[in-house]
């Protein structure tokens, strides 16, 4: 339960089971996530990842053992409770308001900050993404998929999280595009959020960003090592792709 350091990890996973319906597809999952990290979750198609990430946010069912943030249990708290103890969460898909402008969209997510920090909070975004201030009056439905995924993420910003989940942010991504939003994504960390990084595609290019790495298998973990350590594994596709 403690990081590196010694200190509590700032994101605790114990023995979840979680799934949907009455079916468990996460069984008995463990996992910690030290204050500041940039933590890779891998493994195959189906293997839990996506399902991990819902759980933390309780988007899914959680049936049993426990998940706590900075020392507070929050297996049971609503979506909007962990968000606003600093848990910020990107889904892979339907993440933004296509009807809406991307300011709109930033503008939506400011309801969890003070009266009158929006302005400055969507200029902090538009200074990590500038892009988006390019796009300013464009509809979210309208954007590629490189500059979607930054209003995604630019949105979950927006209220400062300690700790940001991001769902698979560079699939179906150009290689200039993965590029682009992986740097902004390890600016972000660089500036002090701890970062978990659901990766499908790519993962030689952001294990190489990452510091620790879990592998999901069956909806357990399978191995945890740091990154570096298993981009140079002899097996790495096998755990990666699960053949
Ligand atoms: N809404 C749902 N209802 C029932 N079962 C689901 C639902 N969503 C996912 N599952 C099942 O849960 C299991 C894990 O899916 P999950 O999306 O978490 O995997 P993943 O590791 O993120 O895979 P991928 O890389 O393909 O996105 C799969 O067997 C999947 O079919």
């Amino acid at each position: 339960m403690t990081d590196n350091n010694g200190a509590p990890a700032q994101l605790v996973v114990r023995d979840l089971v979680a799934g949907y319906g009455r079916l468990p597809v996460l069984h008995g999952l463990s996992l910690d996530v030290a204050a500041g990290a940039m933590v890779a979750i891998i493994g195959p198609n189906g293997a839990g990842k996506s399902t991990l990430t819902k759980a933390i946010m309780r988007l899914v069912e959680v049936m049993g053992g426990e998940i706590r943030f900075e020392g507070t249990r929050i297996d049971g708290l609503e979506p909007q409770a962990i968000a606003a103890l600093g848990v910020g969460y990107v889904p892979q898909t339907r993440n933004v308001f296509g009807a809406l402008s991307v300011e709109e969209n930033l503008e939506l997510s400011c309801n969890l900050l003070p009266r009158g920090a929006a302005g400055a909070a969507i200029e902090a975004i538009y200074a990590r993404f500038p892009r988006l201030r390019q796009r300013r009056s464009q509809k979210g439905a309208s954007l590629s998929g490189g500059e979607r995924q930054m209003l995604a993420i630019g949105s979950a910003l927006i209220s400062n999280p300690k700790l940001i989940i991001l769902d698979e942010p560079t699939s179906g991504l150009s290689p200039h595009m993965t590029t682009e939003v992986a740097e902004g994504i390890k600016a972000i960390n660089d500036a002090g959020t701890t970062v978990i990084w659901v990766v499908e595609e790519n993962p030689q290019q952001i294990l190489a960003l990452a510091d620790w790495v879990y592998v999901l298998d069956g909806g357990t973990v399978r191995m945890s090592c740091a990154a570096r350590d298993l981009l140079g594994a002899e097996n790495f596709r096998e755990l990666f792709l699960g053949v």
